[in-house]
């Protein structure tokens, strides 16, 4: 017994156990978090019949001395014999829920515990854990024979948990037989349904042979059923109750809140991959992190990129043989690897207590899918940066992706392809709202309500110190859908970026050549920044008013032409004001963009300079970026303004003068070229790289 028996309650917040379908289907009450250590009702629990053998077993098996937030009740509710529902973040803890009942004698059945789990990889991880604190368990998978499978369930001691896949279950007429031996002897503990979202069609984990589980109440009606996911919307919860046969089931729940995990999202403009890379180089040195690439190349591609630059990085996915996953999975958690870049096959059972970032190199399928994946951040419960690289054609990517046959040529249903599209819809519109705070929204995707205040500028948007401005966009977005519906009438193609130049009145080669500034509405945006015109336009695509449409050129590579979407007509037919809210540029006080330290330190002296000026330094990470230095030559786009002597000019604001600051050679809006020293560059570069950082 510890010191003090209060010490099992530390860090524990109120019980929230409820005993009906309707009321634990009605999550608006989940408030979060409330971080106090007042227990609803302890006594409930210490007073019950199991809890002296719990707290021996948590002490003597697995070594821990205090629960963590809904353990404890969801293991007593076990050992009662109800059936338990347990909602519990990634890295909750929710494994000791079924794992401590699982090595109880006192409970109101014993016997088996039967853990069913959808990857073989987890499962192995979970037995050899479990063998190391001598816990009789048994992996029924392919690679046990069928002598091992009969010794361990049929002969010998029977083990107090046995793991089996679900298509083992469904497919193995040995193992359901050896089940129905154990149940009518009445040495089924209970089952254990980890990752229980993939019994739900609304799950983007969905697996088939999940569906299957619904039998097991049918055939074995008196053994208890726990079921613990991550994947917290209401539906599936509702649709796994629903599946499993769950009947007065012990629901525990709790706040999704991971305050320590910071969200940004950071679009992806000139040089984001070198920007990327910086940032983990100055902020997460030598440190573990993820990086989530949509495809297998890719992620190849990208860990090969990291490499390269001289970070220590694998990829993972699910094309690598398993020796080769198993080596990659193992390098990166014993921290010899710091960067994994993988697929979404790298997620469920990935226990690493100090993964310090996980990056979204494109976007992520799903707010569920993201949740999980930014989940494997910062268990260990110290800060951690979740960073998600947005652009929008990731979406067109994913959507693409949906609706094409799979590998094995199967074609999605037309409603799998309408709930999958909803689902990255829902994260670009995520990504797009760079007003309300990532946390909340993150949390109101999952039913749970958050205060803004508990962010605590854990995000980019609360982060943010320039202020939104909404503006009417009306007139604007009706232009360019009748400028698209012109074209498509006349039979034309135009891109997305032509509409943009087209409406804020550019003079670009491609405007000139095709007289695009003839047309009526040729610079009725110009008033507008252009980075506003395209999220504008961006959101129009995004409502199907316009869509991309992918063409393949004769070079191989394909351009996305705009066309009118299924709601263009209705959007033209309506009176609806069109706003969109956006944040002007940062000038150097309002930048607010992910922090990056430069590169190396500050040159002393001359000597040192010229290796550094190999590169292009960027003082923003904009596109374009206003100033950039190569060699000798200081490349600019945007405003610069010469000083009254070859020997000073202003960038952005900023004078760079003195000895040796070069001269201006070419003075335009755009592609401004100057010759200096190379020293005074970087140096002035660094100087002024601090001055926007600071
Ligand atoms: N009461 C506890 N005290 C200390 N550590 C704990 C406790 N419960 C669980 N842990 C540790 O927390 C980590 C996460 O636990 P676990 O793997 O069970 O999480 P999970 O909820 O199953 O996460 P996931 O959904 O990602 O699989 C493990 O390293 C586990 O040993």
């Amino acid at each position: 017994m510890p010191a003090s028996e209060a010490d099992y309650w530390e860090g524990m917040e109120d019980v929230t156990m409820d005993d009906s379908y309707p009321d634990i289907l009605d999550f608006s009450n989940r408030t979060s978090p409330p971080f106090s250590s007042k227990v609803s009702n302890p006594s409930k629990l210490t007073s019950s019949p199991y809890y002296t053998e719990v707290i021996r077993q948590l002490r003597g098996v697995f070594g821990l001395h205090k629960f963590r937030r809904n353990q404890l009740e969801a293991i007593i509710e076990a050992l009662s014999g109800r059936d338990v529902f347990v909602l519990m973040p990634t890295g909750g803890g929710k494994s000791l829920c079924y794992q401590l009942p699982a090595v109880c004698a006192s409970g109101q059945t014993t016997g088996v515990t039967v853990v069913v789990s959808p990857l073989l990889a987890l499962m192995k991880d979970q037995v050899h854990a479990l063998q190391e604190k001598s816990v009789d368990v048994f992996l029924w998978n392919s690679e046990a024979s069928w002598d091992e499978a009969m010794q361990r369930m049929r002969v010998g001691p029977k083990p107090s948990l046995m793991y089996i896949t679900p298509e083992k279950l469904k497919e193995s007429n040995v193992a359901q037989n050896v089940l129905t031996e154990l149940y009518n002897k009445q040495q089924l503990a209970r089952f254990v349904i980890d990752e229980a979202h993939c019994i739900s069609t609304w799950g983007q984990d969905f697996r088939d042979a999940y569906r299957d589980l619904d039998q097991l109440r049918t055939r074995y009606p008196t053994v208890p059923i726990m079921a613990l996911t991550a994947t917290a919307r209401r539906n599936t919860v509702a649709d796994i109750i629903k599946r499993l046969g769950l009947r007065d089931c012990a629901f525990f729940t709790q706040s999704f809140n991971r305050p320590n995990l910071r969200y940004i999202v950071e679009p992806k403009g000139k040089n984001w991959e070198g920007s990327m890379m910086d940032f983990i180089a100055s902020n997460h040195p030598n440190k573990s992190g993820v990086i989530y690439c949509l495809g297998r190349d890719k992620c190849e591609e990208v860990a090969k990129k990291l490499k390269d630059r001289g970070f220590s990085a694998e990829h993972f996915h699910a094309g690598m043989t398993p020796s080769d996953k198993d080596w990659a999975l193992d390098e990166w958690r014993s921290g010899r690897v710091h960067i994994i870049v993988a697929t979404i096959a790298f997620g469920m059972g990935i226990d690493k207590a100090d993964v310090r970032f996980v990056i979204h190199y494109t976007l992520p399928k799903s707010l569920d899918g993201y949740y999980q994946e930014t989940g494997r951040a910062g268990r260990d419960g110290e800060p951690a940066d979740c960073i998600l690289y947005f652009q929008f054609k990731d979406f067109m990517s994913i959507k693409n992706m949906i609706e094409r046959p799979d590998r094995d040529n199967i074609q999605a249903t037309p409603e799998s392809i309408t709930r999958q599209t909803a689902a990255a819809r829902a994260v670009v519109d995520y990504c797009l709202n760079i007003s309300d705070c990532r946390r909340i929204q993150l949390l109101h995707y999952f039913d749970e309500k958050l205060e803004e205040k508990s962010c605590g500028h854990g995000c980019d948007n609360c982060a943010h110190s320039v202020p939104l401005i909404t503006r009417n966009v009306t007139t604007e977005a009706r232009a360019v859908v009748e400028l698209v519906r012109s074209f498509q009438t006349k039979k034309e193609s135009v891109t997305l970026i032509q509409c943009r130049d087209i409406l804020r009145g550019a003079k670009t080669v491609v405007v000139k050549s095709k007289q695009y500034d003839k047309l009526q509405c040729y610079g009725m945006g110009q008033d507008m920044p252009s980075e506003l015109l395209e999220q504008m336009i961006r959101r129009l695509c995004l409502d199907d008013i316009l869509q991309e449409n992918p063409v393949m050129q004769s070079s191989g590579y394909h351009t996305d032409y705009v066309v009118l979407g299924p709601s263009a007509e209705e959007f033209l037919r309506s009176k609806k004001v069109t706003e969109i809210q956006w944040r002007p540029k940062a000038g150097k006080t309002g930048k607010t963009k992910i922090q990056t330290a430069p590169k190396t330190s500050r040159p002393k002296g001359k000597q040192r300079a010229l290796p550094e000026v190999d590169e292009p330094i960027e003082l923003y990470e904009d596109d374009p970026p206003p100033i950039a230095v190569l060699g000798n030559v200081i490349r600019c786009k945007g405003d610069i303004i010469p000083g009254n002597t070859r020997k000073s000019y202003q960038v952005s604001h900023h004078t760079i003068s003195g000895e040796n600051a070069g001269s201006v050679e070419k003075i335009g809006r755009q592609n401004i070229i100057i010759k200096a020293d190379p020293t005074t560059i970087y140096q002035k570069m660094l100087n002024l790289r601090e001055e926007v950082w600071s």
